[in-house]
């Protein structure tokens, strides 16, 4: 995606301390405040946030960078309700996660897609990819329909589902839907995860360092899948983790960076790296793979 094509936020929504206090005008879609985490035993707890704010708004590819154990994946499994924070709140949709069976973390669940570093880990070895995409749709499908009939129409919406999930991560449906991940690449592997995370046409998907498992080649295979999620539905929000900026400077339309479970700095993805404010927002540039 050129820089020109990039959707940015306006400057004036980026504080001067590059705190993040709201990435658009209407109400973010999750919104992170004052997150405190710490690991370990009462004699032994180490602190790995301190006092994060962070928003995605709806239609937005938002990129958390950081180096290793900067607290990314804390950081975004506290966001999509998957860890516990020790303190400040996470909202979604203007309702706060407040605990699993609050009304937040319901609507988060059925409404979040996850995709993982491993794709391997995360696809059952036992089911093809078409069985696998087709999960989640089966299971929120089956409350709604009775009848023989009302089956009928679900499994065929399920297939064309599937189909046009598959078709969206650049997969050949003929060819893919009948295969297992032991016949697949890292990469396919990987675009077979991520259409099982969107078949269900989440409002907002996770993605955890997508593309850390894979080989260069595939790399570009997910960049582009991710890619083609947005131009083909630009209401779908995207978080995407990665200690790597040159992988996600392409997509993402703002960016996070965290150092030391702090946020260094936020900014929209062409200002930040035209104007980085910190000096570890330059190292990461410098360091950029891609
Ligand atoms: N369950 C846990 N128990 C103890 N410490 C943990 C746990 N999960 C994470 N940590 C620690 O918290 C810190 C942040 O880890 P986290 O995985 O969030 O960082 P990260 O930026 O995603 O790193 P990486 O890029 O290496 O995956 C690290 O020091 C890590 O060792």
């Amino acid at each position: 995606m050129g820089e020109k094509s990039r959707k940015t936020v306006p400057a004036e929504v980026i504080v001067p301390d590059g705190r993040d206090v709201a990435s658009d005008k209407k109400e973010p879609l999750l919104s992170v405040r004052g997150i405190d985490k710490s690991f370990g035993s009462r004699s032994g707890r180490t602190q790995v946030l301190f006092n994060v704010d962070m928003d995605v708004a709806e239609g937005e590819c938002l990129a958390v960078i950081g180096g290793s154990g900067s607290g990314k994946t804390t950081l975004t499994r506290i966001a999509f309700g998957l860890e516990q924070a020790d303190s400040g709140t996470v909202t979604y949709r203007g309702v706060a996660l407040s605990g699993v069976r609050s009304l937040g973390m319901l609507r988060l669940r059925n409404e979040s897609g996850l995709v993982f570093q491993n794709p391997f880990t995360s696809l059952d070895p036992r089911w093809t990819a078409g069985e696998s995409i087709a999960e989640g749709l089966i299971a929120r499908q089956a409350g709604h329909r009775a009848g023989d009939a009302g089956r009928r129409a679900a499994s065929d919406d399920i297939a064309g589902a599937v189909r046009r999930a598959l078709g969206m991560v650049g997969l050949d449906p003929d060819e893919f839907i009948g295969r297992y991940p032991v016949d697949m690449s890292g990469g396919q592997a990987q675009r077979v995860a991520i259409a099982r995370a969107i078949v269900a046409e989440p409002r907002i998907v996770l993605a955890d360092e997508p593309m850390s498992a894979v080989d260069v080649s595939g790399r570009v295979q997910i960049l582009d899948a991710l890619a083609e999620i947005r131009r083909k539905r630009p209401r779908t929000a995207m978080v995407i983790v990665s200690h790597d900026l040159g992988v996600v400077q392409h997509i993402a339309d703002r960016i996070v960076v965290l150092h030391d479970g702090r946020i260094e700095e936020t900014a929209a993805t062409g200002d930040l790296l035209t104007h980085p404010r910190s000096a570890y927002t330059k190292q990461l540039i410098d360091a950029a793979a891609w």
